[in-house]
C-alpha cells in the first residue's frame, strides 16, 4: 500500500517535472527578439499588476468617500483616487491592446524561424522518399502549420505560455491584497482557481487528443471537398455522375470525425457541475469571509472593498483563456518538431560533397548490382540491375507497366537511394557528388510534368532557373520545340500567365503542356545540362509533333546523354540502344533490329503494336506503330 502511494507520488512528480520542462521550453522559444520581447514583457507586467492596483485604489476611494460623508472632507479629495483608478484602467486597456499586436508579431517570427528549420530538416535527406511517407508529412505539417481555424503554431504556444505565466503573476498580486485581510482566504482562492483551471485543462486535453487522433478523418473530409471543387476532378465527377456518391462518402467521413468528438463534448459538459460548485463556493467565500471579518473586527471599509475586488481578480485565474488552447495545440507542434529533429539528425546531412568538375561531360553512368524496394513495398523494383549509359548516346528503356522505368530516372536524379548497389557518374558514386551540382547537369521530363501558374516563358525558363532572364535562349528553344506557335495564339504571347485563375491567364491542352515540358528540358540542355531524361515524352503528342520531337532531340541534344522511357515503338526505335527491364534487371539489350532478331519480349511488343496499328490503319499496315502503348 505504502509503496503504491510512494510510486504514485513519484509518477505525479515526474509528470509535473515534465510539464514544467515543457513549459520552460515554450518560454525559451521567445528568445532572440529582444525589442518586441521587451515591449511584450512590459505590457504583460502592466496588465498583470493593474487589477491588484485598481483594487487598492478602489479601497483608497472608499476611504476618501467615508471621509467626505463622515468627516465633511471636501469632495475634491476624491479626485486623486478617481484619477488613479481611471489612469490604471487606461494603462490596463492600452497594455492589453499593445500586448495583442506584439504577441502577433513575436509569434509570427517564432513560426517563421520554425518553418525555416522544418524546411531544412525535411530537405536534409538527399532524396524525396521520406516526403512521400504519411507519418513524415504529418510531422512536417504539424510542426509548421498554423492550423485550420484553431491557432496551433509553436509561436502561439510560446506567447500563450507567457500570457499564462503573467496571469499567475496577476493572481498572486491580487492574492497579496486579499492576504492583508485574510491569508487563508487568499490561499483558498488561489487553490480553488488553480483546481478549476486544472480540471478544465484536463477536459480540454481529452478533447485536444481526440481531435488530433481524428485528424486523418478530417484530412479526408478536406480531400473530398477539394476533389469536388477542383477543375479536372470536378469535370470527371460530374460526367460520371459521382456527385451523390462523393457527398455520401464525405458525409460518412465527417461523421466518423465529428460524432465521437460531439459525444466526448457532451460527456465533458455533463460533468461541469463540479467546476460550477467550486466556482460558486469560492465566490461565496470571497464575499462572506471579508464581510464576516468586518463584523468581528474594526476592519476599515476600504480594506473590505479592496479585498473583495482583489478576491474576484484572483478567481479570474480559474477561467481558461485563449492562451490555454494556444498552448495545448502548439505544444503538439513543438513535439512534432522534436520528432523531426530526432528523425533527421545533422549526421544525415550529405557528407562533404565532391565537386563534380572532374566528371567528364557528357557523363558515363554505370549502375551496378542495384537492389531497391519502396518503403512499405513488398516486391523488389530492382534486383541486381546492371546498366550503362554511354556518353552522348540515346538509350531507350522499355518494359511493362511497373517494370521500374520511372524509378530508374528518379534514382539517377539522386531523389531515392538504392537499398544496395551503386550508381556512379564518371566513376564517382552518386552519393559522393554534390547533389546541387549533379542536379544542375540533369534535365528531366516526368510523365506528369509540373504546370506552373507562371508565364509561358517562365514555364520554359524553370529548366535552368539560374538563367531565368535569358529571353533569347527562351525564344530560341520555344521556336525549336514548336512552343512559339502555341505562344502566338495566346493574348500576351510568351508572357501569358498559364493559369485561368490569373488575369489574361490561359490553360493548354495535354499535348501542348507536354511540348512546354520538352521546351523546359531543352532550355536546361541549352544551359549545359548533359544528361537528358525523358519519361514518356511523346505520350500526348500527335504523329506530326512526334516526328518533330525526334528531330528536336537529335538537333538540340547533340553531345548530351539521353535516356528515353517510352511504350511507343515509334519513339524507341530511333534510340542508339534499347534495354528492356524485367524482374528488376535488364532482360534484353541491343539496337531495334538486334532486339527484333532476338525474338524475345521486345519482339512481341513490336508485333502487338504493329498488329494493332494495322487494325486501325489498314492502308499503312506493315509500318511501325504510331501512338500505341505496349
Ligand atoms: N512512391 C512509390 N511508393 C511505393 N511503390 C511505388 C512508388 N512508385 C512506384 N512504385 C512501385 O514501383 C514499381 C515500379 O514503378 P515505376 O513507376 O518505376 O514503373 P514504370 O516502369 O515507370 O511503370 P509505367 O510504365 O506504368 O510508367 C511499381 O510496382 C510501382 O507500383
Amino acid at each position: 500500500m505504502t509503496s503504491t502511494v510512494v510510486k504514485g507520488a513519484r509518477t505525479a512528480t515526474a509528470r509535473w517535472r515534465m510539464l514544467a520542462v515543457e513549459r520552460f521550453r515554450l518560454l525559451a522559444l521567445l528568445h532572440g527578439d529582444r525589442g518586441p520581447l521587451a515591449v511584450l514583457l512590459s505590457s504583460h507586467t502592466a496588465a498583470a499588476l493593474a487589477p491588484a492596483a485598481i483594487a487598492l485604489c478602489g479601497g483608497w476611494l472608499v476611504s476618501r468617500i467615508s471621509d467626505v460623508s463622515a468627516l465633511g472632507a471636501p469632495p475634491s479629495t476624491l479626485a486623486l483616487p478617481l484619477t488613479a483608478i481611471a489612469a490604471l484602467l487606461l494603462v490596463e486597456q492600452a497594455a492589453l491592446s499593445v500586448r495583442g499586436d506584439v504577441e502577433f508579431l513575436v509569434a509570427g517570427r517564432i513560426d517563421g524561424r520554425i518553418r525555416g528549420e522544418v524546411r531544412r530538416l525535411a530537405t536534409r535527406p538527399l532524396g524525396v522518399e521520406h516526403l512521400a511517407r504519411t507519418d513524415v508529412a504529418a510531422l512536417v505539417s504539424r510542426a509548421s502549420d498554423i492550423g485550420h481555424g484553431a491557432r496551433r503554431s509553436p509561436g502561439r504556444a510560446a506567447t500563450g505560455q507567457l500570457t499564462l505565466t503573467f496571469r499567475l503573476v496577476a493572481a498572486l498580486a491580487s492574492a497579496a491584497v486579499v492576504a492583508q485581510v485574510s491569508p487563508p482566504l487568499a490561499a483558498g482562492l488561489l487553490l480553488a482557481s488553480l483546481l478549476m483551471r486544472a480540471t478544465i485543462r484536463r477536459q480540454w486535453l481529452r478533447l485536444a487528443h481526440a481531435d488530433t487522433e481524428r485528424q486523418p478523418h478530417l484530412d479526408r473530409v478536406r480531400y473530398w471537398d477539394r476533389l469536388g471543387s477542383q477543375g479536372a476532378a470536378a469535370k470527371e465527377i460530374r460526367l460520371f455522375g459521382l456527385s451523390r456518391w462523393l457527398t455520401s462518402v464525405r458525409v460518412d467521413e465527417e461523421r466518423r470525425w465529428s460524432e465521437p468528438l460531439r459525444a466526448l463534448r457532451l460527456s465533458i459538459l455533463s460533468r461541469q457541475h463540479w467546476i460550477y460548485l467550486l466556482g460558486f463556493g469560492a465566490g461565496a467565500a470571497a464575499l462572506l469571509v471579508p464581510g464576516l471579518t468586518v463584523l468581528g473586527t474594526d476592519l476599515p471599509h476600504s480594506a473590505l472593498f479592496s479585498c473583495v475586488v482583489a478576491a474576484f481578480a484572483v478567481l479570474q485565474m480559474g477561467a481558461m483563456g485563449i492562451e490555454a488552447f494556444d498552448i495545448e495545440y502548439g505544444r503538439a507542434a513543438v513535439g512534432a518538431l522534436d520528432s523531426l529533429r530526432a528523425r533527421f539528425p545533422t549526421d544525415q546531412e550529405h557528407p562533404a560533397p565532391t565537386p563534380d568538375t572532374a566528371v567528364p561531360s557528357p557523363p558515363r553512368i554505370q549502375v551496378r548490382d542495384l537492389t531497391f524496394t519502396y518503403p512499405g513495398g513488398e516486391e523488389k523494383v530492382f534486383d541486381g540491375l546492371d546498366l550503362d549509359i554511354r556518353p552522348g548516346e540515346v538509350l531507350a528503356v522499355v518494359g511493362r507497366n511497373g517494370a521500374g522505368k520511372t524509378t530508374l530516372i528518379t534514382m539517377l536524379g539522386g531523389l531515392i537511394e538504392p537499398d544496395a548497389g551503386v550508381v556512379s557518374v564518371g566513376g564517382t558514386p552518386l552519393p559522393a557528388l554534390d547533389p546541387t551540382h549533379w542536379r544542375r547537369r540533369i534535365a528531366v521530363v516526368f510523365q506528369s510534368a509540373n504546370r506552373y501558374p507562371l508565364t509561358l516563358a517562365d514555364n520554359i525558363a524553370l529548366g535552368a532557373p539560374e538563367h531565368r532572364d535569358d529571353r533569347a535562349g527562351i525564344t530560341r528553344v520555344a521556336a525549336a520545340t514548336g512552343v512559339d506557335a502555341i505562344a502566338r495564339a495566346l493574348p500576351l504571347g510568351l508572357d501569358t500567365p498559364m493559369s485561368r485563375d490569373l488575369t489574361d491567364g490561359r490553360d493548354l491542352s495535354g499535348g501542348q503542356w507536354q511540348k512546354v515540358a520538352l521546351a523546359r528540358a531543352m532550355f536546361a540542355v541549352h544551359h549545359g545540362r548533359d544528361l537528358l531524361m525523358l519519361d514518356e515524352p511523346t505520350a500526348h503528342l500527335d504523329v506530326r509533333t512526334e516526328i518533330d520531337f525526334h528531330r528536336q532531340v537529335r538537333d538540340l541534344a547533340r553531345g548530351v546523354s539521353v535516356l528515353i522511357v517510352s511504350h511507343r515503338m515509334s519513339t524507341v526505335r530511333h534510340a542508339d540502344r534499347i534495354v528492356l527491364l524485367r524482374d528488376g534487371r535488364v532482360a534484353e539489350e541491343g539496337s531495334h533490329d538486334e532486339l527484333l532478331a532476338l525474338g524475345g519480349e521486345y519482339h512481341d511488343f513490336h508485333r502487338l503494336q504493329t498488329a494493332r496499328f494495322a487494325e486501325n490503319s489498314p492502308s499503312t499496315a506493315g509500318n511501325d506503330a504510331e501512338g500505341v502503348g505496349t
